[in-house]
């Protein structure tokens, strides 16, 4: 790793190439797999969709793909397109062909939206069904309010500085009332979306935010530097669990503009 800094309550992990980014973001969720299997006997996992899943794909070779103990995985999405599982847009199948169809997860561990109906629908119905595996304890609740407390939440975040499907200035960040909420104008398409709300996010053990390319590095200085109020509110700056441990991965062009005096060597 080149670079590694702990502030606040957060921990940024600055990679030197995308192979050493994936090889620790593997190691990490292997580890958080390991200590929730141990302690809870189950491993609740939230994805995102976006370059996240590629880099995501050494879990799926050796060791991992024999070390993890992929029958107590259930695998939720803190975001998906409202699009049908075939489309070459939707979040499942980016993660189904990328990742869960490599690894002997079991298939009715795996909850996806459905993807027959409307997008406000569809959110009602993912809610319905967090609710069901809350009430099995398969998902924690929160100690802190009557959220679904996630091992892992895994978030992308856009050059807009969205995360999940929550965008800049939109309503949806401000829903508290709801676990699932819903779009129908997402600036980056498809416009149909079903996202995590803040609250959900924010009541996670763990969340990971995996963010690579200069594109991204102005994105990044907003939502992690001391900017002052003058600057743009970006979602990935809402994301602070209130208790969970939130860790940053990036690759050095997305921290390239990082306030540098945070990191040691
Ligand atoms: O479904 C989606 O669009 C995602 O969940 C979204 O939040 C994504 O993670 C970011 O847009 C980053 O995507 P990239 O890593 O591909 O830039």
């Amino acid at each position: 790793m080149a670079l590694s800094g702990a502030h606040k309550d957060r921990e940024l992990r600055i990679h030197e190439s995308l192979d050493e980014l994936s090889t620790d973001l593997a190691d990490y969720i292997a580890e958080l797999s390991e200590a929730s299997v141990k302690e809870r006997g189950v491993f609740a996992i939230a994805l995102s969709g976006g370059s996240l899943i590629s880099l995501m794909g050494k879990l799926c070779e050796a060791p991992y793909n024999k070390t993890v103990d992929w029958a107590r995985w259930y695998v939720f999405w803190a975001d998906e397109r409202v699009v049908a599982k075939s489309h070459a847009d939707s979040n499942y199948k980016l993660a189904r062909d990328g990742l869960l169809f490599k690894v002997p997860i079991v298939p009715s561990h795996v909850h996806s939206i459905n993807d027959s109906v409307s997008a406000e629908e569809a959110a009602n119905e993912y809610e319905f069904v967090i609710r069901q595996v809350v009430k099995s304890r398969i998902i924690s609740v929160s100690d802190t309010s009557d959220c679904p407390k996630f091992d892992l939440i895994l978030l992308g975040m856009g050059s807009d500085g969205h995360v999940a499907s929550l965008f800049p200035n939109h309503s949806a960040l401000e829903e508290t009332d709801e676990w699932v909420t819903f779009i129908t104008d997402s600036p980056k398409p498809p416009p149909e979306r079903i996202t995590f709300t803040l609250p959900v996010i924010n009541s996670a053990s763990n969340v990971v935010v995996v963010v690579t390319g200069d594109s991204k590095a102005e994105a990044v200085h907003l939502a992690l530097d001391d900017v002052g109020p003058d600057c743009p509110l970006v979602p990935a700056r809402m994301v602070q669990p209130t208790t969970g441990k939130l860790v940053w991965f990036f690759d050095k062009p997305a921290a390239s503009k990082l306030d540098g005096s945070q990191f040691s060597k």
